[in-house]
């Protein structure tokens, strides 16, 4: 039987508002997320076995139960429990690029990168939208990063509507390695903070229709004007996460010195992103930038914004 390689696209955010509570205890949200071309490489092969095994080259990245894609894995066993007999376990192999704990999605394209291989290695013929309703079981970001793209997420962040593709645009990635940001954290310190200002009546939708400010942004990206669009970049977790760390303050202040069309952090943290119209640009500043700050600790890449999500590679 053959086996797959998947390439699983990192997010970004380029908008993210925290619009309230939620009866399940999340947070309801309104996102514009986007692919980016970086990506970690994700090899799924038939193990003859009748286990799931999981294999990484990154330390931080546990190959136990906890990896998002070997519960992915398991979910697929447990739904299709007569093709994982038929076909047997599988050897799941991760080629980390995308930093861990970066606000870039890192496990949640991993999973989203499984189900879609286990999809065509057990020939299931499953749709995009049943996957991505298997995807929400695992994580809120993981349909998008089936879906891929530019799309508007809401509810907890697993309701996507497409948007206009802006697949000319660059983005320079920056994050300090030794700053890691717990998503759980981020939300609970959000809560806490600003709890008060919450729609406290999750379910009445029009509540929420006028707190939510992504319109314009949203009309920016259909008319793909880039300068509105970095008008708009919005993240609510940067008022709780920039504080603590003023190193990523100083990021933002020189990519705009360096000449970024913009710039915002991704998620909750830390990695923190420039925006730019060429890659000559992108990789003018991503060198500006390692020269001015010359940290160890800092680390920069390149990447394109990705019309997809998972790309299959022969
Ligand atoms: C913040 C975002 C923005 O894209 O990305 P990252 O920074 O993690 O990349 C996401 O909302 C992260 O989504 P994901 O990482 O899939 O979150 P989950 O596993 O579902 O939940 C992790 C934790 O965040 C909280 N959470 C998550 C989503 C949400 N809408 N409200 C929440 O309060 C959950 O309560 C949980 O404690
Ligand atoms: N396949 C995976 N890749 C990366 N991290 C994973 C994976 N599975 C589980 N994790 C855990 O999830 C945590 C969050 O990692 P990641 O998904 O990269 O970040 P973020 O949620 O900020 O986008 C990590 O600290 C790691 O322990």
């Amino acid at each position: 039987m053959r086996s797959y390689t998947l390439l699983a696209c990192a997010k970004i955010n380029l908008y993210l508002e925290i619009v309230g509570d939620r009866a399940d205890g999340y947070h309801e949200l309104a996102m514009i997320m986007q692919s980016v071309d970086l990506c970690d490489r994700i090899q799924i092969e038939p193990s003859g076995t009748d286990s799931i095994r999981v294999t990484c080259n990154h330390p931080d990245v546990p190959c136990d139960s906890s990896n998002l894609a070997y519960r992915a894995a398991e979910l697929m066993r447990s739904e299709f429990p007569d093709t994982f007999a038929k076909y047997g376990g599988v050897n799941i192999r991760i080629d980390k690029r995308i930093p861990v704990a970066a606000g870039l999605a890192g496990g949640s394209s991993n999973a989203a990168a499984v189900l879609v291989g286990l999809d065509l290695l057990w020939k299931l013929g499953l749709t995009q939208g049943e996957c991505e309703r298997l995807g929400a079981l695992l994580g809120s970001d993981v349909p998008f990063c089936i879906r891929g793209g530019t799309a508007l997420a809401t509810g907890r962040g697993e309701k996507l509507s497409p948007l206009p593709d802006l697949d000319q645009l660059y983005v320079v990635l920056a994050k300090y390695e030794s700053v890691k940001v717990s998503t759980a954290w981020a939300y609970q310190t959000y809560r806490s903070t600003y709890e008060e200002s919450y729609i406290r009546d999750p379910e009445h939708i029009e509540a929420y229709g006028q707190k939510v400010h992504s319109g314009p942004m949203v009309r920016a990206i259909a008319s793909k004007n880039h300068a509105t669009i970095t008008e708009e970049l919005r993240n609510d977790f940067e008022k709780i996460v920039l504080p603590e760390y003023p190193q990523l303050v100083t990021l933002k202040h020189r990519f705009m010195e360096a000449g970024a069309m913009g710039t915002l952090m991704s998620g909750s943290g830390s990695t923190v992103f420039a925006l730019t119209e060429s890659k000559s640009e992108a990789d003018r500043i991503k060198n500006y930038i390692e020269q001015e700050l010359h940290h160890p600790d800092l680390k920069l890449w390149v990447a394109q914004f990705s019309p997809t999500g998972i790309k299959v590679s022969e």
